[in-house]
């Protein structure tokens, strides 16, 4: 269960590129700049929101072309492979649409199609960041489990945007309004905060059955910033309308919930962890959710530089671990030799310039 027969058009400085014939692991090699990263960030537009970088779809355009891109790929899942895809066009810069088998798909639905997760370099300081990248971090984690939890998010974005538009609003707004529009977000906001709750709980018994090593092992829970009933989360909102209107803004809600992660060891805070050991446990995670995930829908995992930090030991065990949860594999470097170790014989494509050359 895989993705195969990729193309990017007019996406960052790729012109056109294909990459056919891939396999568990796929390796991207070239020097630095050469457009590695945006195969991975292309690839991770085949899933519901905005992407590894978090780019404007403007910036992901290629320079001095017409303003739209494309990426499309086959999904080989069950007996006949799925054209999945996902366009901006020139005409249309601020919206991407996307496709599946020929027809048009809410980008929330790529999710029932292929679960995607990623580790960048850039999440390294995840723990040190802001509640809101480890929310994103632990919501992508949840779609692989869950795919509804896409749809519930974006019923509780929209409600919310509009509960904050009217708290900002110079008018006293209409409390038959809220009282709808609050209803409708404590329906989506319990189900978020289940779904969440029992993702992060499945992770952590996972994780708690492996040893610490070669993976410093974290205990994860969510940091809930409201209560995952219904009833009692409308009942917040409904009270809290002053102090919502005095702050122009919703101030409680699973839209602030967080993921605390320590050190099962030390029971240190991850973010208090070194930079190895910060490391270590976002793999582990990574590594767990693969676990979990894997066999409900094909499973691509996207790591970015991740190998040629690790020694050889550890480099091992992740491939051991990555071959065991039947995930399809995408991992970038500078040179092959670290890959050396591989489980299974790779497909490999050189990258230069955009360009993507596929090696024997
Ligand atoms: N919209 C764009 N149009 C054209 N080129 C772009 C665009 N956005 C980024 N680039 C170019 O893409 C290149 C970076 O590609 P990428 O981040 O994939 O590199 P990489 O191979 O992962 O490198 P590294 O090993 O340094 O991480 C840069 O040269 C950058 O100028």
């Amino acid at each position: 269960m895989s993705l195969d027969r990729i193309r990017l058009a007019d996406f960052r400085n790729h012109v056109a590129t294909r990459l056919e014939g891939t396999a568990r692991f796929n390796l991207l090699i070239g020097p630095n700049g050469a457009g590695k990263t945006n195969v991975l960030e292309a690839l991770s537009l085949l899933a519901p929101g905005r992407g590894l970088r978090r780019a404007q779809l403007g910036d992901m355009a290629r320079e001095g072309a017409h303003g739209g891109f494309a990426i499309g790929a086959d999904l080989i899942s069950g007996i006949s492979p799925v054209r999945i895809g996902t366009a901006v066009r020139p005409d249309a810069p601020g919206r991407r649409q996307v496709q599946a088998s020929g027809a048009p798909l809410p980008a929330a639905r790529l999710a029932e199609w292929l679960s995607m997760s990623w580790l960048t370099p850039a999440m390294d300081r995840l723990f040190a960041d802001s509640a809101s990248a480890r929310r994103r971090f632990l919501d992508r984690m949840v779609l692989g489990i869950d795919p509804g939890h896409a749809a519930n998010s974006a019923i509780y974005d929209k409600a919310l945007r509009e509960r904050n538009r009217l708290m900002g609003a110079d008018e006293r707004p209409d409390p038959r309004w809220l009282d709808a529009l609050e209803r409708e977000m404590a329906d989506a906001g319990a189900k978020i905060a289940k779904a969440r709750a029992e993702t992060v709980a499945a992770l952590d018994a996972h994780i708690a059955a492996l040893p610490d090593a070669p993976f410093a092992r974290p205990k994860l829970a969510v940091d809930p910033a409201a209560p995952a009933d219904a009833e009692a989360l409308a009942e917040i909102w409904r009270k809290g309308r002053g102090a919502d209107r005095g702050a122009g803004r919703t101030l409680v809600g699973p839209h602030r919930d967080d993921l605390a992660v320590v050190m099962a060891g030390s029971g240190r805070a991850a973010a208090e962890c070194s930079t190895g050991e910060q490391k270590a446990m976002l793999i582990a995670i990574t590594l767990a959710h693969a676990a979990l995930s894997a066999g409900a829908r094909p499973l691509v995992l996207l790591l970015d530089e991740v190998a040629a930090h690790l020694d050889p030991d550890r480099r091992a065990v992740l491939y051991e671990r990555l071959a065991a949860s039947g995930a399809q594999v995408w991992m970038t470097g500078t040179e092959t030799e670290p890959f050396a170790s591989l489980p299974e014989r790779p497909a490999v494509w050189h990258l230069s310039g955009g360009a993507a050359e596929r090696l024997p």
